[in-house]
């Protein structure tokens, strides 16, 4: 099948749409890949979306959540129009969207996790039937309903020698541990770049520090690392999920900017490190997607901490900037074929799941 994956991400950056073929089992073959970014203006929308639909206790039709959803769909329609046009298709030669959405609040605690936009208008738009919603299920089942990717991951890495690991660094990291028999053990690991940007946005102006240079140029302050890493999260077994606002720069303040930089790219590795301690078998191979990999000073600090050389995604000819998008791509082909997204391993839940809602296109008025 050909299917499209929607993803906007915790760093709020842009919608990343990908093209894939895949059976949504052992085959899958990327075909198109393009990003859409974010104005400033609708990146400060949607943090603000964000900040207050974390204060609820429950989601609900909020209207300013609501006119960030219409936001986003409509980014995410533009977003496969223009994939579309670069790979030359046509709307009815695709068999499916996964579309993700913007997580606004992740409370699996609190039995729900919230990511907006309208997957039944994104079908309508653009004329393909879309599955949307894609974590509520597990968590209904009591799963965390993150990270989701593993599945996608387990597929990609099918022919290489296990145990292997991929890292997912986002704005939130997460680890895939894939053992020899296939076993799928994957939680997230901590902030990748989340904590990076605020500060280095704060500090600089800058979106987000740009080839690691201003980390690179500090020095690590122990005492601030030490006490970041003080947090029952590192010490909770796996499965576990984090929201984006889990951790704060807040102990960092007070350091220089680039002192800060170095401190929070470090506990980011640190975190990294704390997580290998808790996969079943060391992996032979560390491979990593996401925008993450672009910072060499944070490649480095991995590598030191745990002693394992990170690995670009490029390395086996992967588009790590894609991988997430890719990854809700293969996720509603499984969707459509009844197959599970989600596993004991990879969200707690007690038993494999689907999950996704389906939404086909309905004629436009003016043609019914
Ligand atoms: N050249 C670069 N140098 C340093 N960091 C970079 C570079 N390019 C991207 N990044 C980092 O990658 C981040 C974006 O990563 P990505 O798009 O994978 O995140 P996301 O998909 O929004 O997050 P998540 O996976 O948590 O949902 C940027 O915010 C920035 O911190
Ligand atoms: C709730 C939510 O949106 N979580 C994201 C976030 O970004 C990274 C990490 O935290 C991961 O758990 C998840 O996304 C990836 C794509 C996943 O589900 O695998």
């Amino acid at each position: 099948m050909l299917a499209i994956g929607l993803m906007s991400g915790t760093s709020l950056d842009g919608v990343d749409a990908a093209l894939i073929e895949t059976d949504g089992e052992r085959s899958t073959r990327a075909v198109a890949f393009r990003g859409e970014s974010y104005s400033d203006a609708a990146r400060a929308q949607l943090a603000e979306a964000t900040a207050l639909a974390l204060t609820f206790e429950r989601p609900r039709a909020n209207p300013e959540v609501m006119a960030a959803a219409d936001l986003i769909t409509r980014t995410h329609v533009l977003a496969v129009q223009k994939l579309l046009r670069d790979a030359g298709l046509r709307p009815h030669e695709i068999d499916v969207i996964g579309f993700h959405g913007q997580t606004v609040a992740h409370r699996p605690d609190r039995g729900w996790t919230w990511q907006i936009g309208n997957g039944q208008a994104l079908a309508d738009a653009t004329g393909i039937a879309t599955v949307s919603d894609l974590r509520s299920a597990d968590v209904a089942a009591g799963g965390q309903g993150a990270p989701l990717l593993p599945v996608y991951h387990a597929a990609l890495t099918a022919d290489l020698p296990r145990p292997i690991a991929v890292l997912n660094l986002g704005g939130v990291a997460n680890v895939t541990w894939i053992g020899s028999d296939g076993a799928l053990v994957a939680f997230d690991t901590g902030p990748a770049n989340g904590l990076i940007d605020s500060w280095v946005e704060g500090e600089t102006g800058a979106r987000f520090d740009a080839g690691g240079a201003l980390a690179a140029s500090g020095r690590v302050d122990e005492a601030v690392l030490c006490a970041m890493l003080d947090h029952p999260f590192f010490a909770q077994p796996a499965p576990k999920s984090l929201d984006r606002n889990d951790f704060t720069i807040q102990p960092a303040r007070g350091l220089s900017a680039a002192d800060g930089a170095a401190t929070l790219t470090a506990f980011t590795a640190a975190t990294i490190a704390e997580a290998f301690l808790l996969l079943p078998e060391r992996p032979r191979r560390l491979l990593v997607a996401g925008g993450g990999r672009h910072n060499p000073t944070l490649l480095r600090m991995i590598s030191e901490k745990v002693g394992l050389s990170p690995e670009p995604a490029e390395a086996l000819g992967w588009n790590g900037d894609a991988t997430e998008a890719e990854g809700f791509a293969y996720m509603a082909v499984r969707t459509l074929k009844g197959l599970p997204i989600s596993f004991p391993g990879t969200t707690g839940v007690p038993a494999s799941t689907t999950g996704g809602v389906l939404h086909q296109p309905q004629p436009r008025a003016a043609e019914a």
